[in-house]
């Protein structure tokens, strides 16, 4: 992206391709061979499910190919984390996959896409980075897509998990990798989009003092299979959400407990089995929408797509 001036962080615009990119860290020549191209060129608000799909089969496609080591993906940070969660879920391969962003724009002072662009393509050509999911790379550390999450609206060191922490980081153009995530993910995952050409539509509800039970009405109407519902607090079920869930199940469409607060795991609940609610364990909502469709691929049975929330 570039901004009008040196100094200005925030106001600017998509326009670099990934030649300019590279060409801008010729570093990056002596870490791989690279073959690059242009999948999307959009801001990160912009990213459809049909993109997502076209997406993921684009990787797997790639990385079927044994001439190749692993795939790097720019992308915008504000949804970073659903893409990479959406490939975490759907990828087919052990080769590593790092999503990258920046958080500032290629024309700023101390701009950082440039060494992120270099940590990310030097850890997606290593063995050491095989096998741990979808992983993101930002502001030196490596994260695992499952776990992280975007937390601040401009700070450089905005990727974080507060639970889990890093798998990682880079250092010095050395890779350390500390963990690996729990949690089911590419080669071990049951959700394959080949062939896939949409997905169900899940809207999600964001719970609050005094919140109406209109929105539940209107995303039913509107023909959302699955509600995620960004619940306060551990998940709770306000009179709103109740009502709610008791509408959506009539019409036989899921609703999921996620939280606002952006951490923790959500209690299962006693409500679940009555209201036909699935607890959304310590997925955001943002995430949790992302499981909810892929499991609504397989099926609408609660207790099914409880145990992948339990999983994945
Ligand atoms: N810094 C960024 O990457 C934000 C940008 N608006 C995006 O596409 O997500």
């Amino acid at each position: 992206a570039t901004a009008p001036g040196t100094t200005t962080l925030t106001d600017y615009t998509v326009t670099q391709g990934i030649d300019s990119l590279l060409t801008a860290v010729p570093e990056i020549n002596a870490l791989a061979r690279l073959r690059c191209s242009q999948v999307f060129n959009v801001e990160s608000h912009a990213i459809t499910n049909k993109m997502l799909l076209k997406l993921a089969g684009r990787v797997n496609k790639e990385l079927s190919d044994p001439a190749v080591d692993g795939v790097v993906i720019t992308h915008g940070t504000d949804t970073l984390e659903e893409t990479a969660y959406f490939l975490n879920l759907t990828i087919k391969s052990r080769k590593p996959v790092v999503v990258v962003g920046a958080m500032r724009p290629g024309s700023a002072i101390s701009a950082d896409g440039p060494l992120n662009l270099f940590n990310a393509v030097l850890l997606a050509a290593s063995k050491q980075a095989q096998g741990h999911g979808v992983l993101v790379m930002l502001n030196d550390r490596i994260s695992a897509a499952r776990y992280t999450s975007k937390t601040h609206s401009t700070q450089l060191d905005t990727f974080r998990s507060p639970d889990q922490g890093y798998l990682g980081q880079v250092h010095n153009g050395k890779i350390h990798i500390f963990q690996t995530p729990t949690t089911r993910h590419t080669t071990q995952s049951d959700f394959d989009v080949a062939g896939v050409k949409s997905l169900p539509w899940v809207d999600i509800i964001y719970d609050h003092q005094d919140a109406g039970v209109h929105l539940y009405e209107a995303s039913i109407k509107a023909g959302a299979q699955g509600i995620v519902i960004a619940a306060t607090g551990n998940g709770s079920v306000s009179t709103t959400v109740k009502k709610g869930a008791r509408l959506a199940a009539r019409s036989n469409v899921v609703c999921v407990r996620s939280s606002r607060v952006g951490a923790g795991v959500v209690s299962e609940s006693d409500a679940d089995d009555k209201l036909r609610l699935v607890s959304g364990n310590s997925l955001n909502p943002q995430k949790a929408r992302i499981l909810l469709m892929l499991a609504l691929g397989k099926t609408r049975d609660p207790k099914t797509i409880q145990s992948y929330f339990d999983q994945y």
